[in-house]
């Protein structure tokens, strides 16, 4: 009673234009196994979710790749949040998300915008052509997420061929994953060099995760790892979550008119992107015992591939799934996750987008696509290459 495909969802194809699979693999049913990979894949909301919120039967210690750790080495040590499991995620957690609570960040507000408006108007005073990706998309998270962690400024370029390897290595060792390895191991060392405790700004994340250490709330031993997690996860997103939003913006000329009428509605616009485009598309569990999902039984040790992207837009949970839609209440939306493991840093996401939008919508009356739209393949990352735009002024 197992239904299989024998398409390859980490193939150029599939990477460039994941829609019309995400759409077979939520047609054939709850779990479709995928013999090219040897793992269950889900595509419909109700059992990604469910995959989600059962961190008990869905385990993320063995990794949240394609790689079990249990047979196979890890690239690098495995996180003590993503890759790890109650208890020993617990503290870990915590201190993340006490540092990168939103009630943290209105220290962070003021500056953001005060750097958002100085990114918008260099830009916008210069040129009314750009390419968003570096312009903006790039630009902005760049300018301000590595200062807000408190790392120098020496080798920050590597940041982003840093995420876009750790991103390819959730999936197969295909000719993504090789193209990264010749350098990772030198881009490794540096980041790992960037969470020591002497080299982090005092009052940046990092210094307050040593704190934390210093309190006890974590060891000391861990406290570069979970550094190291921010490097990790809070780059690459929102990169390409900025440049989803603005495409979508750009893209729905009436829906940047009613942002234009209700700038509040920028939170909601960063949300219903993310829902959309879903900038981190995919994710693996291993299940801890056998587990019965829709007909098919799934024994345990195995890998369950949850596809983010195909749950937010699954019409059995969202109407008129492929619009951008601001009228849509996006809550629920899987892109930050769900459940004990949901994004820690989405305040920080959520921040650096709202502060971007804000510059933007006191400058510009209109926005368009300029130019072909070009997508970056990545195993997870929903990514893009270019964003050609065209801005006028109020
Ligand atoms: C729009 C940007 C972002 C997106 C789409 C995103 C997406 C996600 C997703 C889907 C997960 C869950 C992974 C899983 O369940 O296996 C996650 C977890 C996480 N994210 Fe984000 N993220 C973003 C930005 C950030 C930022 C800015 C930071 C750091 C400041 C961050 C730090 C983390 C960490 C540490 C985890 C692991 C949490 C845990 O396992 O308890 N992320 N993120
Ligand atoms: O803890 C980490 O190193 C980590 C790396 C990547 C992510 C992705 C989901 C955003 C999350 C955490």
């Amino acid at each position: 009673d197992i239904v299989t495909s024998s398409e390859d969802p980490f193939g150029p194809e599939v990477l460039h234009d994941p829609l019309p699979f995400q759409a077979r693999l939520r047609e054939a049913g709850p779990v479709v196994y995928l013999p090219t990979y040897n793992v269950y894949a889900m595509g419909r909301y109700s059992d990604v979710h469910a995959a989600l919120t059962d961190w008990q039967t869905f385990e993320c210690s063995a990794g949240v790749g394609l790689s079990n750790f249990r047979k196979e080495k890890p690239w690098r040590p495995p996180s003590l949040l993503l890759e790890a499991d109650p208890p020993f995620h617990n503290a870990p957690r915590a201190v993340l998300s006490k540092i990168l609570g939103a009630r943290q960040l209105h220290t962070l507000q003021a500056q953001w915008a005060t750097d958002a408006d100085d990114v918008v108007d260099a830009l916008v005073s210069s040129t009314l052509e750009f390419d968003a990706v570096p312009a903006l998309a790039e630009a902005f998270p760049l300018r301000v997420f590595p200062d807000a962690v408190g790392i120098p400024h020496e080798g920050r370029e590597r940041l982003l061929p840093y995420g876009d390897h750790l991103f390819n290595a959730f999936g197969p060792e295909n000719a993504l994953v090789q193209r990264g390895a010749g350098t990772i191991g030198e881009i490794s060392g540096w980041v790992n060099d960037q969470c020591a405790r002497n080299v982090l700004t005092p009052g940046g994340f990092g210094a307050e995760i040593w704190a934390a250490a210093d309190r006890g709330d974590i060891s000391h031993e861990q406290a570069p790892t979970i550094v190291r997690s921010l490097l990790s996860a809070g780059v690459d997103t929102t990169v390409h979550a900025l440049a989803a939003v603005l495409y979508a913006l750009a893209s729905n000329s009436e829906q940047w008119v009613l942002l234009q009428s209700d700038p509040n509605l920028a939170r909601r616009a960063f949300d219903e992107a993310i829902r959309l485009e879903s900038p981190v598309q995919t994710f693996f569990r291993t299940t801890t015992r056998d587990i019965r999902v829709g007909g098919t039984l799934i024994p345990q040790g195995e890998k369950i591939l949850m596809f983010l992207g195909s749950a937010n837009r699954d019409e059995r949970r969202w109407q008129n799934p492929d619009a951008f839609d601001l009228t849509r209440d996006p809550s629920g939306h899987v892109g930050f996750g769900m459940g004990i493991h949901q994004c820690v840093g989405q305040h920080v996401a959520r921040l650096e987008a709202a502060t971007v939008m804000a510059a933007l919508l006191k400058r510009v009356k209109t926005i368009e696509v300029n130019g072909p739209v070009t997508r970056h393949l990545n195993n997870t990352l929903r990514a893009w290459e270019s964003l050609p735009m065209r801005v006028t002024l109020k």
